[in-house]
């Protein structure tokens, strides 16, 4: 079978035969405002036929199955089918992408660890859905919270899947860093680069700009210039960005949806598609033990991408301002693993 990557990077103007995309938790916020934009093309670009397979729970196939009609009602010509089901396996079937959003939300006062109990079973059933049905060029992102855990879990469920095709989701803090820094510098997110979101995508994230550009230049010497020095960034900036999921559900009274479907796009995208030359994305993956982080967690870290394959960033010299706050993001995620073992939930890969 064609890997998809391929066949997109072969043919990027006309003739690209159709992808099936499965998405989980089709009938929530972020799988509503995601499944119309992969409907559209902005998951593999404008050229790529989709056919759409949406997961839902038994409760929730119906209102699933109104967004279905929804797509239908787009008329979208991109579209070439969308089925809904309640088993995985069906769901599954054929997939050459996973968007793996369903899962349980927080709520005000919650952190994402709560999740973890409340959430880790569903991965566990989905991994070996994918095991045994999906495409041979599988590639999933997690959403789901705590995602790179729930990515771990389904991982070891599908032992037959390349372990580093269970990917999941920073990209959105990674957007937020761009916005933030953009902000403080009074320039447009197009000056910006170099960002990286590293570790657990949860408040110990380390969101590192030692190597950001702000208009080709070092990024904390155009802070500087705008009376932001080290400890602005350490005490303001960093806890702004892993703190910014609680603090849109404060203010919006409910966690983050649209940017999250649009950060979920633009990962799958940017995976298949590639990143720029001379920059990189943030994506959480299964560590290689490259950086100092052990094997066995999935970590964010800054990865560059091309054909289909991403590649983690060569070893730089890390300074010890940010060792030590990737090492406690890695500290939390092999805390997270512990837990998941206790409670018996990863699978044979392990
Ligand atoms: N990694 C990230 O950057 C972000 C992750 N999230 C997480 O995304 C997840 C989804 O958030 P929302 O869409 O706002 O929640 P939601 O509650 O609106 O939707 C979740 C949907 O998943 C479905 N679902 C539950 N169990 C399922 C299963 N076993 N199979 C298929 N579908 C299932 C539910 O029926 C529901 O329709 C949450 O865990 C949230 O914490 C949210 C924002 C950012
Ligand atoms: O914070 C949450 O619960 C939702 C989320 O993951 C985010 O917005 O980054």
């Amino acid at each position: 079978m064609v890997d998809i990557a391929q066949s997109i990077a072969r043919d990027p103007v006309g003739t690209t035969s159709a992808a099936t995309v499965t998405i989980t938790g089709a009938a929530g916020q972020i799988g509503y405002a995601t499944v119309f934009r992969a409907a559209a093309g902005a998951l593999l670009g404008s050229e790529t036929p989709v056919r759409l397979r949406l997961l839902e729970i038994p409760e929730a196939v119906r209102a699933a199955e109104g967004v279905a009609m929804e797509l239908l009602d787009g008329a979208m010509p991109l579209l070439e089918s969308v089925d809904v089901f309640d088993d995985p396996t069906a769901a599954f079937d054929g997939a050459e992408v996973g968007l793996l959003i369903g899962a349980r939300p927080r709520s005000k006062g919650m952190e994402r660890a709560d999740l973890l109990s409340a959430n880790a079973s569903i991965f566990s059933v989905q991994g070996r859905a994918i095991n045994e049905a999906a495409a041979p060029a599988f590639r999933a992102v997690v959403v789901g919270n705590p995602a790179n855990t729930n990515a771990l879990i389904a991982a070891s469920h599908a032992p037959d899947v390349p372990a580093e095709r269970f990917t999941a989701l920073t990209r959105l803090d990674h957007h937020r860093a761009e916005a933030q820094l953009a902000i403080a510098c009074g320039v447009s997110v197009n000056d910006v680069d170099g960002v990286a979101i590293w570790g657990n995508h949860s408040t110990s994230q380390y969101v590192d700009l030692t190597r950001a550009t702000v208009r080709g230049r070092p990024a904390e010497e155009v802070l500087l210039e705008h009376g932001h020095d080290r400890r602005w960034i350490d005490e303001f900036f960093i806890p702004k960005v892993a703190k910014r999921g609680a603090e849109i559900i404060e203010v919006r009274g409910g966690s983050s949806v649209a940017s999250a479907a649009h950060a979920t796009l633009r990962h799958i995208r940017t995976w298949l598609r590639g990143t720029p030359e001379g920059s990189w994305a943030s994506m959480a993956v299964p560590s290689t033990g490259i950086h100092g982080v052990p094997e066995g967690v999935v970590c964010s870290f800054p990865v560059t991408c091309s054909q289909g394959r991403y590649t983690i960033v060569e070893p730089w010299a890390i300074a010890d301002f940010s060792r030590a706050r990737i090492d406690r993001s890695v500290a939390e995620l092999l805390a997270e693993r512990e837990a998941v073992e206790a409670l018996d939930l990863l699978g044979p890969r392990a």
